[in-house]
């Protein structure tokens, strides 16, 4: 883009005193806004910076590391044997419970708030004050903020005997909160030893034990729901040796093992993040905790609103294999993919002016924004946990723009401008139009992301229940609105390794590209059509990205006599998943609005007309 481009000021265009346009009445060029994609100074960032950003620090072998005494060769088992006892295999039935993807997996629904609950049992201060676990507090408090900001419930236990440790669990996993929440993580860290944890009294328990607690036929709240469980201890006393110096590991004297682990189909939907390989320490530093955990920390904080769980655990192993002699042991009977942070993507077939609106998460809602005369704008309607991903921003791909008030631009690996993203036009663009600019950085919440190709936003903090989402167009868009940003402002309002993210407005992360891609109903990640391949879901997925749900097997009711031929089916709705009769009233997904289905097989909504509880300031 160059500034001959630039977009007429829409100020200029509005009327004071003009009401906010309906967003379901189509647009007329007098109401247009200001040019997303006219910001001739953005500067997009090569892959290779956005990683600079992540502040990742690696853990370094140093004098810190001691190594604890009193290790028991007798009771190391052969690797072999040990591995994922009693989860190692996929289990009945899983198969049928999945939905499809490209790679043959679907993913949990976590649509609770809190999202799970948290359980948090450390052990820091033993009866041998020799065995003391020094640096535990720092784990602790890494993982508690990590996890609050997820959008999880922390409850903390600290230094319990083997005994307490078994009822606390016991406890919790009938805990009546469990029926209310889509997901749970426990965390246990301690001294240990293959697969017995530690109490501060010296006695044992065996960590399987205390996670069969949790399996559908003891915890029946918690069945076909995600569970993991952390467990930073050792595991041996095998290691490697690196550093060459002494260092503390969570390994202790005493040791039981117990009886083999049955094989049950009640065992499913586990993940086991193990820190460390069966029969090896688990390291830990008395100034910086264990860089297990640090560096889990680290992977699911820059990587959680792009991939699940257990690839976030993969990367875990292959940051711990580069910079530490520690190797952890992720074992899982996950059925589906894991996300902790939502990428609300929702796409529909639907190509009329309700598209923006069929599109929108039943957790948000399109009301009167709060920045006077700006229209309407999107406000969360429950808490978003810090870098949840929205989108991406839906609209035409083109090289050439009639109406720049919507457009984005998307960039090539060499910073050029390769198209625009128009969302001008309703019947092709989705909800992600209808977000503001912010007028200050204070009330900034979102940033921008261009993702293979793809705009999304990204909160850059954990957004409340009744905000409205806004973001930063950029440095001319603003100056068309009569907003400025000055670099003391980020100072003021972000931390260090966000400021990036307000300065250059667009942060291009092109991780891998994706050929044809497509996006079901509540689905968190889109799949991949490869090309030349003939695959399960590709018949799906067609080059314009859209999906033909009705061959979606979680699909209500299927009205469609023809399966593959969704858009064309008359005399009922689709929307968001389900299916409805013409005539038919329904709610919207913001709950609120009601809709009502169309001969045509399109539906219209009213819209919710209340201003806002609540702005952040
Ligand atoms: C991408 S649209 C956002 C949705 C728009 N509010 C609507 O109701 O369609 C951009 C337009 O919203 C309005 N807008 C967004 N942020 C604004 C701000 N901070 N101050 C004034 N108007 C704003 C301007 O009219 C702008 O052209």
């Amino acid at each position: 883009m160059n500034s001959s481009q630039s977009a007429p000021n829409p100020l200029s265009n509005m009327n004071t005193g003009q009401s906010a346009p309906n967003p379901l009445s189509n647009m007329n060029s007098s109401q247009s806004a200001p040019n997303l994609a006219s910001s001739g100074s953005i500067v997009a960032s090569p892959s290779e910076e956005v990683q600079d950003i992540t502040n990742r620090k690696e853990v370094q072998g140093n004098s810190y590391f001691q190594r604890e005494t009193g290790y028991n060769e007798d009771v190391r088992m052969d690797v072999a044997d040990h591995i994922n006892p009693g989860f190692s295999n996929p289990l009945p039935g899983a198969e049928s419970s999945r939905s499809s993807s490209s790679d043959g997996l679907g993913s949990y629904n976590i649509r609770t708030d809190p999202k799970g609950i948290v359980l948090i049992i450390n052990n820091i201060n033993f009866v041998s004050n020799n065995e003391n676990r020094h640096g535990a507090e720092i784990d602790q408090e890494r993982l508690t903020e990590m996890l609050s900001n997820f959008g999880f419930d922390i409850r903390f236990h600290i230094d319990k005997t083997a005994q307490e440790i078994e009822e606390t669990l016991k406890y919790f996993s009938k805990d009546e909160q469990l029926l209310e929440v889509d997901s749970l993580i426990v965390v246990l860290m301690s001294h240990g030893n293959n697969e017995i944890i530690l109490g501060t009294d010296g006695g044992s328990k065996n960590i399987i034990d205390l996670i069969t607690l949790f399996n559908s036929n003891n915890c029946t709240s918690m069945t076909g729901k995600p569970k993991m469980f952390i467990v930073n201890a050792c595991r041996g006393d095998g290691r490697d040796k690196i550093f060459g110096k002494t260092q503390p590991v969570d390994v202790h004297y005493t040791v039981h093992t117990d009886g083999p682990i049955s094989r049950k189909p009640a065992n499913s939907d586990f993940l086991i993040a193990y820190s460390t390989f069966p029969g090896y320490v688990s390291y830990r530093d008395d100034q910086d905790g264990s860089p297990f955990v640090k560096c889990l920390v680290e992977v699911f904080t820059e990587m959680a609103h792009l991939v699940h769980v257990s690839d976030m655990l993969t990367e875990v192993n292959n940051r711990m294999a580069e910079s530490h002699n520690q190797i952890p042991n992720p074992t899982s009977t996950l059925r589906l993919k894991w996300h902790l942070i939502d990428s609300h993507i929702v796409r529909t077939n639907l190509t009329d002016d309700n598209r923006p609106l069929a599109t929108l998460l039943a957790v948000l809602s399109i009301r009167p924004s709060g920045i006077p005369e700006a229209g309407y704008g999107v406000f969360a309607e429950r808490s978003f946990p810090k870098g949840t991903r929205f989108g991406p921003y839906g609209g035409k791909i083109t090289e050439n723009i009639d109406n720049w008030s919507y457009a984005f631009n998307v960039y090539d690996a060499d910073d050029s401008v390769k198209y625009y993203v128009d969302a001008y036009y309703k019947n092709n663009s989705n909800w992600l139009r209808y977000a503001n600019c912010a007028r200050t950085v204070h009330e900034e919440n979102l940033y921008v992301l261009q993702f293979n190709d793809e705009v999304y936003y990204v909160a850059y903090e954990c957004i409340t229940k009744g905000t409205e989402l806004l973001v930063w167009y950029g440095p001319d868009y603003g100056e068309d609105l009569g907003l400025k940003r000055k670099p003391e402002d980020y100072q003021e309002r972000f931390h260090e390794q966000d400021i990036r993210y307000v300065i250059e407005n667009t942060i291009t992360e092109n991780v891998h590209k994706l050929y044809t891609h497509c996006y079901k109903f509540f689905d968190q990640a889109p799949f991949i059509k490869p090309p030349g391949e003939n695959g399960t879901f590709d018949k799906y997925c067609f080059h314009d990205g859209s999906y033909q749900v009705c061959l979606y097997s979680e699909c209500n009711v299927n009205p469609c006599t023809n399966q593959t031929d969704c858009k064309d089916c008359e005399g009922c709705c689709l929307h968001q998943g389900k299916y409805f009769k013409a005539t038919e009233k329904f709610k919207h997904v913001d709950t609120i609005n009601t809709c009502v289905c169309n001969e045509d097989g399109h539906f219209g909504c009213t819209i919710y007309a209340q201003f806002p509880e609540y702005i952040c300031s």
